[in-house]
Formats: structure tokens, sequence, C-alpha cells
């Protein structure tokens, strides 16, 4: 404070003068050094050190931890006391041995000067910027200090750094980024972005002469990402409160506006819906082949995409169509009752209803689109498929640096961008196999039609050759899959657990059902009209839990004035639905899960009333929304009118985790286990 004070932000001049700042830094680094062991080195010859003989090709491991904490070397070694650098001239450069968290000589870390300048400039600017606490009920002596080793190397001060900033979605443990690169590549990564950055400084001129949202100013290079955290819904939710309902925020090199209003929403999705009807390409997904015919990515501007989107709108997702393939989702979801009659016949095993219901979307997907049973034995390759989507949705999910710096993407440094070329690649084999074996059919016999979505696209392609050819299709199949099964299933299974934890709900929702169908029948997807309150369980559910919560990420095609604003051309956009679905100012007692208040309600999904939009709105609302409502309610509707549900021995309705996994969707963070049990009759 006081030499930068609160008016400014600090700078990269202003570390000179922060020795104590410099002293906590070389404090971190001789007890949590990055690298512990440094990188292995081996020798070139034998040699001879202290009289013994170290031969050719030996590992040797410098325990750069180990010194850095010896008696010998420090006083109190294990205590945390910054003072000891001041007016010492103990320095990391190389040159004293007791002290080499850089290493030393000739293989000395080549990014020292950038990684001390960048950490400290960080730190600083934390430091500076927020007053820090620690969750209720941990003290500081309490504050845990274990290390975690990975990959041949502790996780130290930047691995932390870099997990807390970049991998907001995933819980340490399980971090990918740690499990694909090592410390260097980590290091060589902030390197490249700093680099970068500094070529981009221009960039970022032009966006400060503009007239932006508000926002938080945000770290240097990284922006806010670092304020993102594990649930950015929430945490951009939080920020709204602070800078309003549309603000700017600058995630690595990309400005992002988020609108957090139905008002704000409305400006984006219908007012200006001609500047924002394109999407960023999220790395993951580039390396998709044919990508440009994609629905989900491809430019809103191309004719193709517009006739493709046609086509699917009309002979897809037709009432009529879905409704001459609904025998086949009966089927599927009879196998799914079935299956968990299994359970019930051991009694008390727990169904992992996330499980399967993703199952159970797949399969109904895919019987509407191939009219093949995946279980059927001929269809070999169904585990393979369902691994591949599933891969494919994770790997979507994962935050990836070239998408907060596109200027590294053509380094693919995650590798992400391979990977999922390689699950697209068999994915689009799969496909291919089905539509050779189409072919072939519909070659011997060229009038009997399944009639279900494959024979629609090749129909299609026969009629249309310039709108749509074996290339689009792989896509588009490919696309309503993913696009189709995570979203629907997490659904399901927030409604379910909703339903667990809210018994009155469930028993209101079971009498509907027993009046409606009854227990001679199964459930049909013509019962869903006479089933008003399912409709509102499933309402409420996506309003509290909505598959997408930030949308789709948009993308603006020029400048546009938003409320007096300029949102810069090629800034993305995104609307934080989670945020609009519980807003007080929208909602009476938004955090309660009560579906009576869609009773009565015009509010309805389709994307006609802004401040309820789950599946988006305007000119890239869900395509599958009519499928997805059907599939939804079927299943939810078949599941609790057979069985009665229980929670496992020892757990309360209102204790069930209803934390949440921020991914591709807003998934479960604790899967939903839950005991069948078969209803009795009087
Ligand atoms: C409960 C289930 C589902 C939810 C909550 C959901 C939600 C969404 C949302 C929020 C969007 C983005 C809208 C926007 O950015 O404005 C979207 C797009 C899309 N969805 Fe769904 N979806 C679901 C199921 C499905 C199903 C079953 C399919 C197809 C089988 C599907 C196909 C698509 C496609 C193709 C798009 C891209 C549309 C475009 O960009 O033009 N969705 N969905």
């Amino acid at each position: 404070m006081e030499v930068i004070g609160t008016k400014r932000a600090v700078q990269e001049s202003d570390l000179d003068k922060l020795p104590y700042l410099e002293a906590v830094v070389k404090e971190t680094m001789r007890l949590h050094p990055a690298v512990p062991l440094l990188l292995p080195y081996k020798a070139k010859n034998d040699v001879e050190i202290c009289g013994y003989t170290i031969p050719n090709s030996t590992q040797l491991l410098v325990n750069a931890w180990a010194i850095a904490r010896d008696p010998n070397y420090w006083n109190h070694p294990f205590s945390f006391c910054p003072e000891r650098f001041l007016d010492s001239s103990l320095d990391f450069r190389g040159r004293d041995f007791e002290y080499i968290p850089f290493g030393a000589g000739r293989r000395i870390c080549p990014g020292l000067p950038l990684a001390v300048r960048m950490v400290h400039l960080i730190l600083a600017s934390m430091i500076h910027s927020f007053d820090w606490k620690l969750p209720h009920g941990i003290h500081p002596q309490d504050l845990d200090m274990q290390e975690h080793w990975k990959n041949s190397h502790n996780a130290g001060f930047l691995d932390r750094f870099l997990i807390n900033q970049f991998i907001f979605a995933y819980p340490s443990h399980t971090h990918p980024l740690v499990a694909i690169l090592t410390k260097m590549e980590l290091y060589i990564i902030l390197f490249c972005i700093s680099i970068f950055f500094l070529l981009l400084k221009p960039l970022f001129h032009r966006s400060k002469t503009l007239n932006l949202p508000p926002g938080p100013i945000g770290l240097p290079i990284l922006g806010s990402i670092h304020s993102l955290g594990s649930h950015p819904n929430q945490s951009l939710a939080e920020l709204a409160k602070v800078h309003g309902p549309i603000m700017t925020l600058r995630l690595g090199s990309i400005t992002t506006i988020v609108l957090s209003s139905p008002e704000m929403a409305k400006q984006v999705l219908q007012t200006h819906a001609q500047s924002f009807s394109d999407r960023p390409i999220p790395d993951a997904i580039a390396s998709m082949p044919n990508l440009e015919t994609s629905l989900v990515w491809g430019p809103s501007d191309d004719n193709r995409w517009r006739k493709l989107r046609g086509i699917c709108s009309t002979q897809l997702f037709s009432g009529q169509k879905l409704n001459s393939l609904q025998y086949l989702r009966y089927k599927k979801v009879e196998q799914l009752i079935q299956h968990i009659k299994k359970h019930c016949e051991i009694s008390n095993t727990q169904v992992n209803i996330g499980q399967v219901v993703f199952a159970t979307t797949l399969n109904l997907i895919f019987s509407t689109m191939f009219s093949i049973d995946i279980v059927d034995p001929e269809f070999s390759r169904a585990q393979e498929l369902k691994d591949l989507v599933w891969k494919t949705v994770e790997s979507a999910g994962k935050p990836n640096l070239s998408d907060y710096f596109p200027v590294l993407k053509r380094f693919d440094l995650q590798g992400v961008r391979k990977r999922a070329r390689q699950h697209y690649d068999g994915m689009h084999q799969i496909f291919d196999d089905m539509i050779d074996k189409r072919m072939k059919a519909r070659a011997l016999d060229s009038t009997t039609r399944n009639g279900d979505f494959l024979d629609v696209l090749l129909d299609q392609w026969e009629e249309n050759r310039s709108i749509l050819n074996r290339e689009a299709i792989k896509p588009l199949i490919q696309n309503l899959f993913i696009a189709g099964s995570e979203t629907s299933a997490t659904t399901t299974e927030w409604a379910m657990a909703e339903l667990l934890r809210n018994p009155q709900v469930m028993q209101k929702a079971k009498k509907e059902l027993l009046e409606v169908i009854g227990l001679e029948r199964t459930v049909k997807e013509s019962d869903i009209d006479e089933l008003p309150y399912l409709q509102a369980v499933v309402k409420e559910t996506l309003r509290l839990h909505p598959a997408a919560p930030l949308l789709l990420p948009y993308k603006a095609r020029n400048d546009v004035e938003i409320c007096g604003y300029t949102i810069p051309k090629g800034a993305h956009a995104l609307v934080n639905i989670w945020a609009m679905n519980r807003d007080p100012k929208y909602w009476n007692q938004p955090l309660t899960f009560a579906p009576e208040r869609f009773i009565g309600s015009k509010i309805d999904y389709k994307g006609g009333s802004f401040e309820f939009i789950p599946f988006g709105a305007g000119r890239r609302l869900c395509l599958g929304l009519p499928l997805a409502t059907r599939m939804v309610h079927l299943m939810l509707a078949s599941m609790i009118l057979s069985f009665d549900w229980k929670l496992p021995q020892g757990i309360n309705p209102e204790d069930l985790d209803m934390q949440e996994h921020f991914g591709m969707t807003l998934k479960k963070a604790v899967p939903l286990y839950v005991i069948p049990v078969m209803k009795t009759f009087d």
C-alpha cells in the first residue's frame, strides 16, 4: 500500500521497490521449490566425485528441496521467515548452491527472469487488490500444507497457481493438466503466453479505447481467468452483483461480455441476433472433420448451415417424425425399467441414476437416429460409441489454454485437439459403417425405408446433393449425439435428486401419474400433455439446474451498441441463465424447488420468456428441444411410476448433496445413488 496506494494497479516497475515481497517469494521458493529434484541429469562418462565413481549414463537427481531445508545451511529451516532474505545477498540465480530452486549452471531455467517477474506481479496484484480470508472454520495454523507429488515433480507454487487459474473445472486430485504436462512444460507455457501477450498488446489497447461495459480489472496477462474458479456460473453471478447485468471480463486475451439479466439476454439473442448468431469455436472442437457443416458450431450466415438447420427442424424434430419413431423409444425406456428391476431383486442395491440415464438417452437418440438396437449383439460397436461420446463430452468441457490465448492454438500445448481428433475419427468410422450398411440395404430394396433420421438424411442427400453429402451427414449425427445425450441425462438426474430431496413433490408427481396412467400400462409420450405437475417438475429442474448454465458462447460479428456500451467485433458473449434463474428479482424464493410456480403460469422454455431460457432462444435455440423434452419426461415418469425410491441408509432428504460440477454441462458433483423398491399392490 505504501508504494502503490489504492488508486492504481501494480506495475512491473514497482517490483524493485518491494523488497519484502521479493523476500516472500524467495522464502516460498526455498520451502516449496516447484521442481524439488530439479530435472534429472545423466552422466556422459564415468565421473569421480568425492572418491566415488559415478558410471557413465547414471541418472543424477539433485534434491534442491532437501538442501533448502537443511539446518546446516538454514536457521529454523521449517519456519516461513522472509526476513532471512532481507539484507542478504543470497539469490536464486544459481550462484548460491544452498538455494537453487531454478537449478544452476548450464541447464539453469532459461525462463527464470520471466518467471520471477510474473510470480511477483501476480502475487502483488492479488495481495493489493483483495483482502483474503480462509473458509469458515479453518484457522491459519490448520492450513493443510501437505505436498502432492505428481509426474516426478511436486505441485509447487507455480503449479498450484496454474491449477487454480486455468483448471477451474476440475478438482485438483484429478487435475488433467498436471497429468499431461510436466512442470517444465508449464513454465514454457507461461513463457509463451507472456511473449504472445506482449505481441498482442496493441489489440488490448484498442479495447481500452472502446466504451466497454464495466467489469473487474483482472490480473496482468491472465485477466480475470482466476475469478472464474471451479464454478464459473456461480463466480460470474457474484461478479454481476458488483458490476451489473452486462459486464466485461478479459479472459486471457479474449474480451468476454457476460449478460446476467433477461433484458440483457434479449439484447443479444433477439435485438442484436444478427450480430450474435455465430459461435467462437473452442479448440477441442476445431479438429472436428467438416466443422463448417456442424449445426452447433457452423457459421449461421452460411447457406448450407441454414438449410441443414431447416431440414432438421422440419424433418427430424417435427411432431410427426418424432411420433413415428416413439415406439423405438418405448422399447429403450422399458429396457431401463427392466434393468432397474434387476437391482430390486437384490434388495437394497443402489442405482447410479446418472449412469443408467446417460446410457438410456444414448439408446434413445441412437434408436431415433438409426432404428437399431444399441444392445443388439449385431451392433458390437455400441460400447465403443458410448465411450467415444463420453470422452468427447469430457474433453470438450476441459479448460484449454488455447481458448484463452488463441495465438497458442497452433501449438496445441495440452494436446486437446489431437486427442479430440482421435475421438471424432472413431465416431465417424462408426457412422461410416452405419451409412454403408444402410446404403447397401437401400440398394437391394429401393422402396422399403426404416423412416428413421438416417433415412431422412440419405433421402435429402439423394434429392439435394449440394446441401447434404456423406461428409456433412457425419458431423450432423455426431452433433446430435453430443448435444443431446449428456444434457438430457443430466437434467433427468437433477430432477430425480430434487424429487428425493423434496418427498412432498415426489408424492404429488406420483399421484398425478397414478391418476392419469395408473399401474396397468406404461407411460406414452402422448401422456405428457396430461401431466401438468410433471411438466412443472421438469421446468423447475431446468430453472435451478440448467444443463448449459451459460448457454453456448456467442461471438460478435461486428461492433455492437448495447445500452450505450460498445461490444467490439470478435468479443465473446456468455448469457448466464443460471444467475437469471436464481435472481430474486424474477423469482419468488428462488432457491426453493417449487414446481407449483409454473402451474397456471405462461412461462415456457421455448425461447419466448427471456427470464427462463434453458434451451436458449432466437436463431440458435436448441434444435433438439422437442426430442429432449419427450425423452426427459418419458424417463422420469417411467421411473417414478414403476418404483418407490429411497435414499441409502443414513442419508436424509435434506442432506442430499446438491453441489454442481461445471464442465460441458452442469452435472451433479456427487452422483445420485438411490435404492429402487418394487411397488407393492394392495
Ligand atoms: C434437456 C436437454 C437439453 C438442454 C437443456 C439443451 C440446451 C441447449 C442449449 C442451452 C443450447 C444453446 C442455445 C443457445 O446458445 O442459445 C442448445 C443447442 C443445441 N442443442 Fe440442445 N439441449 C438439450 C437437448 C438436446 C437434444 C436431445 C438435442 C438433439 C438430439 C440437442 C441438439 C442441440 C443442437 C444441435 C444445438 C445447437 C443449435 C445451434 O447452435 O444452432 N439438444 N441446447
